[in-house]
């Protein structure tokens, strides 16, 4: 007997797309090829094929389950950069073939005061790019995949002059670092800014001071960066932290300092090269708690701050300015199936300084396993 033909599949099911992802399985955290589905086009929906996707020092923890909230498998990823190949009939800010990016939130309440104000990165329902439920009760997948849909509200337009490559760190390092310098009072020419760790955010964040035109000293670990981070990067004077007299050169020197360090690490000395009011914001997340002696906030006045991404409308003003710049990551354009070797040199801080996967040209080709 013949088998029966398959029922018909309702509209959403045809729409919904299966695409090709690299996720991590458990905490080792290594990647493999895994076959994902899209949900179908909803009428606010944008289908991007990505092209690009940084890896940002967050994967990794999620990963590795270094933050206690991986829901595995997953499928990392919010700094991508693709093009637009469908969109739902009620988008009006994007067409098919647009230059587009995502970051590292897809949905949120749009309703909230939050959200209301345009800091969607505050809303107690927001969405992150993966590692989250998504309303439907799915886990969201990111950018190491073939293709992604998201709500018009949270694709950003890429400027005619910013390359996908570069660029696409702009969505999650980018953003990270210009909302601290703009809403802590740093983004005023003639401001001395410190940049501590030197990484994929910490070399954007060199970038974006320059521009606002501020006085840049780079606070590193690794002396080996000096050359670059001067030459190269533009910095204006680079610390060693280990480096005793340096660093007491360097006291009561800056008005802010954007902390960027992924490891935990002795936080003290730092807030020694803040002016009195200084202001030290960290954006760096750490596995485990700080350590701070209150003198070292108390004395000075000093002021310790988080920053957590930012919301769409900055996202689309900082890849705006950075175009306007010439402001765009150093990067080291990688295969997919360099993902896992990547990652390792991303533990031990090599790379300069952010590694982007060509998820374009190289992803499709892995064979993909349920
Ligand atoms: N707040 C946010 O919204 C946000 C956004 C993105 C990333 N992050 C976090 O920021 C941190 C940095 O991310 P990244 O992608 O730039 O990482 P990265 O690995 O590219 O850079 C981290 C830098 O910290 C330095 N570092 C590590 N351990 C150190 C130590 N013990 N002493 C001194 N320096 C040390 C490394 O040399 C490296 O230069 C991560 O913890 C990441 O999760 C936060
Ligand atoms: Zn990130
Ligand atoms: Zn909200």
């Amino acid at each position: 007997m013949a088998p029966a033909a398959p029922a018909p599949a309702s509209a959403g099911e045809k729409q919904q797309r299966k695409t090709v992802g690299l996720a991590a399985r458990d905490a080792s955290g290594r990647l493999s090829p895994l076959t994902l589905t899209r949900r179908s086009t909803g009428d606010d929906d944008v289908v991007i094929k990505i092209l690009y996707c940084g890896i940002c020092h967050s994967d990794l923890h999620c990963m590795k389950n270094e933050w206690k909230n991986a829901i595995y498998p997953v499928v990392p990823g919010h700094e991508i950069a693709g093009v637009v190949t469908e969109v739902g009939k009620n988008v009006a800010k994007f067409k098919a073939g647009d230059k587009v990016g995502v970051g590292c939130i897809v949905n949120s309440c749009q309703s909230c005061e939050s959200c209301s104000q345009g800091f969607e990165n505050h809303c107690s329902a927001g969405i992150f790019t993966y590692n989250s439920v998504d309303r439907d009760g799915t886990v969201t997948y990111g950018g190491y995949s073939g293709m992604v849909v998201v709500h018009e509200r949270f694709v950003v337009r890429f400027p005619e002059a910013m390359p996908l490559d570069k660029g696409a760190p702009l969505l999650c390092a980018g953003i990270t670092v210009y909302t601290p310098m703009k809403y802590h009072g740093l983004d005023a020419p003639g401001k001395h800014v410190g940049v501590l760790g030197l990484g994929g955010l910490g070399h954007v964040a060199v970038k974006f001071a320059k521009a606002f035109g501020l006085t840049v000293t780079v606070i590193s670990s690794s002396p080996g960066k000096k050359q670059e981070a001067l030459e190269r990067l533009g910095a204006d004077a680079f610390v060693v932290s280990s480096n005793a007299e340096e660093m007491k050169a360097a006291t009561g020197t800056m008005d802010g300092i954007i902390n960027t360090v992924s490891a935990n690490t002795p936080m003290a000395p730092f807030f020694g090269l803040l002016k009195p009011n200084g202001k030290m914001i960290l954006v760096g997340l750490p596995e485990n708690p700080l350590e701070i002696p209150p003198f070292a906030l108390v004395v000075g006045n000093k002021t310790l701050a988080g920053s957590n991404i930012g919301g769409l409308p900055d996202t689309q003003e900082m890849i705006d300015f950075a175009a306007k710049h010439g402001v765009t990551a150093d990067v080291e354009v990688i295969g997919a199936d360099y993902v896992n070797a990547a990652m390792e040199r991303l533990a031990k801080a090599d790379v300069r300084y952010r590694f982007v996967i060509d998820i374009g040209n190289t992803l499709q080709a892995m064979d993909a396993t349920e």
